[in-house]
């Protein structure tokens, strides 16, 4: 490989438009483009430092530090690896979707990897005004899923339970796609009756019945060109899902009271809280339908696989509801929103943020806000009798601890990792506990 080879190579990623360096297989930097200098620089000297401590901090490679190496990757399977990682960049820490391709020489050995690094625009790592925030793994696989999808014209069905950020997460799907520009349009399944279904879906022409006196544009013709939403695709009737599979398997549709067939321009998005596979079977959900709108599924996961992101919802949360900007909450309030159960997931959490952050007069929402207005039956405070958890008298500590972790591995259901990061603890922790009591 000559340094002839090199130099042409870097001159040509330095004309591309997005960020790029070129690696060696021992992870130095030897070389960065404009684009990448511009973005991820921050005036710090990069060329020949290690990718993982410019990106991560890291004084080892990603893949020995729990995280996935793309260059590690990209080196076993040969072709290119995309990874998405949170990074730190000059405006703090981001999630940036990174590809690694490797480069040849003549004789097909590989000798350079060239890095492409995209913001992820869609969403946030830190506390931010709009838009998705998180940044624990299940979110992050999420976001994964949902950047590789969102370019293509697949049709993603997104699965998850009321409050998980579904309609957020459509939207953000359309703003990352070649559609942008275009329009997104919601469509609410829930509660549609046929003519209603027809009307709205897809217009009607003057005359068509009695109070159409304009002929009437409807939704699939607003989303030409962008997203169509269709929430709560699983309390479609049947007799409508049928019309729903004719306008995907056709591509067209028809005014009500017109003749012609117009064609649609959409990529579609779908969401449901329920278990569209076990409807299938049940036979209420029609099977073809579920194939043709289920390219692509994804998962919301809901806000107990997440917890470690609740202090930063709170926090983003509370800067968009509250009406006096600037206040946090108490490091009390935090710990003790991380410690409840949201069973309406964030948006229930954004609602009692919300009207703890209207009783709250002072510059901080602490813990007494929030209790005084939790409107959710009161979490069981304290000793297991075999229904619940109560204490009524003062009791060893120990015992109380004995009797809690008896009381939450019965109620919380999931595996003993995710027991532990509710319980704010390592698994090892959580198992010496254990045993310490059996
Ligand atoms: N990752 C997130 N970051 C910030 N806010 C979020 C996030 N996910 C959801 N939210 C907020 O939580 C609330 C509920 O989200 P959304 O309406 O998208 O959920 P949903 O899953 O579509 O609910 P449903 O199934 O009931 O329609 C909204 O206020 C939304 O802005």
């Amino acid at each position: 490989m000559t340094s002839h080879f090199l130099s042409e190579l870097i001159s040509f990623l330095d004309g591309l438009p997005e960020p790029r360096i070129v690696m060696s297989a021992d992870y130095r930097i030897i070389a960065a483009n404009a684009a990448y200098t511009r973005e991820f620089g921050g005036g710090r000297e990069i060329v020949g430092r290690a990718c993982y401590e410019v990106s991560h901090r890291f004084s080892v490679p990603c893949d020995q530090a729990g995280e996935s190496c793309p260059l590690k990757l990209s080196l076993e399977a040969g072709e290119p690896q995309r990874v998405l990682h949170l990074h730190h960049t000059p405006r703090g820490e981001e999630h940036v979707a990174v590809e690694t391709s490797p480069i040849r020489d003549e004789t097909g050995e590989i000798v350079y990897f060239v890095e492409t690094m995209r913001v992820v625009r869609q969403a946030s790592s830190r506390a931010a005004a709009r838009g998705l925030v998180g940044r624990s793994p299940a979110f992050v696989g999420m976001l994964d899923k949902m950047m590789r999808v969102a370019p293509s014209n697949a049709a993603v069905l997104l699965l998850g339970e009321t409050g998980t950020g579904k309609e957020l997460v459509a939207h953000a799907i359309h703003e990352a796609s070649a559609r942008a520009d275009g329009p997104f349009v919601a469509v609410d399944c829930a509660g549609m009756t046929e003519t209603l279904f027809e009307a709205e879906l897809f217009g009607y022409e003057k005359g068509a019945f009695t109070g159409a006196t304009h002929r009437k544009m409807g939704l699939v013709e607003a989303a030409s060109g962008g997203t169509l939403f269709l929430d709560e695709i699983g309390e479609l009737p049947l007799a409508l899902q049928v019309k729903l599979l004719r306008l995907l398997e056709t591509g067209t549709f028809r005014r009500v009271g017109g003749l012609d067939w117009l064609p649609a321009d959409f990529r579609l998005v779908s969401a449901t809280h329920r278990d569209l596979a076990a409807m299938v079977q049940a036979e209420t959900f029609r099977r073809d339908l579920y194939f043709r709108i289920n390219t692509f599924p994804i998962r919301t996961p809901a806000l107990h696989e997440r917890s470690s992101d609740i202090p930063l919802l709170a926090e983003s949360l509370l800067g968009r509801v509250d009406r006096k900007p600037g206040r946090r909450f108490t490091e009390a309030a935090q710990a003790w929103l991380s410690g409840r159960r949201f069973s309406g997931n964030i948006r229930e959490l954004r609602n009692l943020i919300e009207r703890a952050s209207l009783f709250a007069d002072g510059d901080s929402i602490d813990v007494a806000h929030l209790v005084e207005m939790d409107d959710s039956p009161p979490a069981p405070a304290a000793v297991a009798d075999g229904s619940g958890f109560a204490v009524d008298r003062v009791i060893p500590l120990d015992r109380l601890e004995s009797a809690y972790l008896d009381w939450a591995r019965r109620t919380h259901g999931g595996d003993a990792a995710s027991l532990a990061e509710r319980l704010g603890v390592s698994t090892r922790t959580l198992y010496r506990k254990l045993e310490r009591r059996e």
